[in-house]
């Protein structure tokens, strides 16, 4: 079983995010893919995102464009209010699946600031991870990161995809009334629609 955590804030989930899922579980031989909304993103404590479960619920929807694809409450927001480390969800995953080869999926702009995240030595042992490649984020500057060279038999890089959608212009466009057809799936913008979001 290759089975690839992909986290992320998914407010909301659109087409980059399924561009880049689907190159990876192509390129990589993925089984599944697991869509996991962050409930408290630990670096973006204080930013205001649209609760969890309308995340989570978006999520299920976009997910059912690909056989591969699982949305996932392994980053539900914890009952004690700490933040979800990627850390504790990726051990989590493993001492549940012991036999699965762990990926996690991550956009280059992420994995530029894996220097920020929780005990980062660790998440590269935890898992392979993919890196691919974001506008604005080539993919050489990870060089930057001074991974050893065992870390960095640990990151694979995918730049096949070129993919400029980004959350953050999707929910000002979808404030000013445009719908986005392109860009978002279609039960997406449903779920969107008659929940009244981003307006
Ligand atoms: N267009 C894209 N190309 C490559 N990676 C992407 C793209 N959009 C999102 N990702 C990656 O998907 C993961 C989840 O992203 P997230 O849900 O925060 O979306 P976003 O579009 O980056 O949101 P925002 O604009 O609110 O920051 C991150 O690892 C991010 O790098
Ligand atoms: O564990 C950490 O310290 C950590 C720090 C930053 C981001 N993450 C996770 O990385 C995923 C992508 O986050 P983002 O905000 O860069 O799209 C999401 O699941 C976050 O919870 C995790």
């Amino acid at each position: 079983m290759r089975l690839a955590l992909f986290g992320g804030s998914f407010d909301p989930p659109h087409h980059g995010h399924l561009a880049i899922a689907t190159a990876a579980a192509d390129e990589f031989a993925l089984d599944s893919v697991f869509f996991a909304p962050a409930g408290r993103q630990p670096l973006k404590l204080d930013g205001t995102v649209t609760s969890f479960e309308d995340r989570l619920a978006m999520v299920k929807l976009a997910c059912l464009e690909d056989a591969r694809f699982a949305a996932s409450a392994l980053d539900a927001p914890r009952s004690d209010g700490a933040p979800n480390y990627t850390v504790e969800t990726l051990s989590g995953l493993a001492r549940r699946m012991p036999a699965a080869t762990l990926f996690n999926l991550v956009g280059a702009d992420s994995f530029l600031g894996l220097p920020r995240w929780h005990e980062p030595e660790r998440l590269l042992e935890l898992a392979e991870w993919i890196v691919v490649s974001r506008p604005g984020f080539p993919i050489q500057d990870l060089s930057s990161l001074g991974l050893d060279v065992h870390q960095q038999s640990r990151v694979h890089l995918l730049d096949t995809v070129q993919d400029d959608t980004a959350a953050t212009d999707l929910r000002e466009r979808l404030e000013a009334g445009d719908p986005c057809v392109d860009l978002i799936a279609p039960g997406v913008l449903n779920y969107i629609q008659s929940h009244h979001l981003y307006r």
